[in-house]
């Protein structure tokens, strides 16, 4: 579990990025961070693995404050994916995967045999593996770059708007992708984002924040949507908009599902019949 007591982070030329941010972050959920440009999300994210220091309060990882402990060291326990991957231009596929491995000592071989089964766990074919990053398309990167933060099996993963880059359909495949991959691996994931459809998506927790990293209502995607907290959540989570409520209309007999906009969002099932 990751939690933040009372952090804050003010940067050397007196900006208030965080201020008095507190949270739990469940092991092996999904937490993630979502809200508008400069509300703190990149910030609190690489506090976590001390690319940026807390200038107060705490972050312990179960329960031991981070601050005490090597930043080079934690950073190679914690696996980090970036926004539009942040691949090494002139280092090959597997190479980029095996990078933090190789540091830790992983001699070639193992590392090799470790990078290309990790293209098959994030479903990139074996055949890339001698590229290099500018050889792929946007969406084969980005899959690099998760292979790369999970190539130490970290119990963490940071991601900091990994699917940013990437056009709508490659993002919905990412995103699938990383839903599935959880199930399997259960990793303590954070997950920046300002796309709230992304949170709602793929977040156990959500955490909607404002500017200074101010909370303004966590919680589950369904406990968001029926009681939002405020009208800046309200607003933000599109709810006054019309694009959260979904009508029930009949279609030849089925139940179809519509947004406000009369688009058509799925079928009703009906779970009794299922059980
Ligand atoms: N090195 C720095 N020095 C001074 N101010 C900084 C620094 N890094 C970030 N900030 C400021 O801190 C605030 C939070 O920045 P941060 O990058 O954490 O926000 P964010 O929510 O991740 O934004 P975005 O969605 O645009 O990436 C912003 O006002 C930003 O300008």
């Amino acid at each position: 579990m990751i939690e933040f007591r009372g952090v804050g982070k003010r940067f050397a030329d007196g900006t208030d990025a965080v201020i008095d941010f507190s949270l739990v972050m469940p092991s092996h959920q999904v937490t993630v961070l979502v809200g508008s440009s400069g509300s703190g999300k990149t910030t609190i994210l690489r506090m976590i693995n001390r690319m940026v220091d807390a200038t107060e309060g705490a972050v312990e990882i179960d329960g031991e404050n981070v601050a005490t402990l090597e930043p080079v060291q934690l950073r190679r326990r914690i696996g980090y994916v970036m926004q539009s991957a942040g691949l090494l231009p002139h280092r090959r596929v597997l190479d980029n995967i095996t990078t933090v491995p190789r540091l830790n000592g992983m001699g070639r071989a193992t590392a090799d045999e470790l990078g290309l089964s990790l293209m098959d766990t994030v479903g990139l074919d074996r055949s890339l593996a001698r590229r290099y990053p500018h050889q792929l398309s946007g969406g084969q990167q980005q899959r690099v770059g998760v292979a790369r933060g999970l190539a130490v099996d970290p119990n963490i993963l940071l991601m900091d708007e990994p699917f940013g880059a990437v056009d709508p359909i490659v993002r919905a495949d990412l995103q699938a992708e990383l839903m599935r991959l959880q199930r399997d691996i259960g990793k303590t994931v954070v997950f920046v984002t300002h796309d709230i459809d992304e949170a709602f998506l793929l977040g156990d927790q959500v955490v909607i924040l404002a500017t200074g990293g101010v909370i303004a209502q966590k919680g589950t995607p369904a406990e968001i949507l029926a009681n939002p907290a405020s009208d800046f959540v309200a607003d933000f989570i599109g709810a006054d908009r019309g694009r959260r409520s979904l009508r029930i209309v009949d279609q030849g007999g089925r139940r179809i599902v519509v947004d406000g906009d009369g688009r058509a969002a799925g079928v009703l099932t009906d779970d009794s019949a299922a059980r």
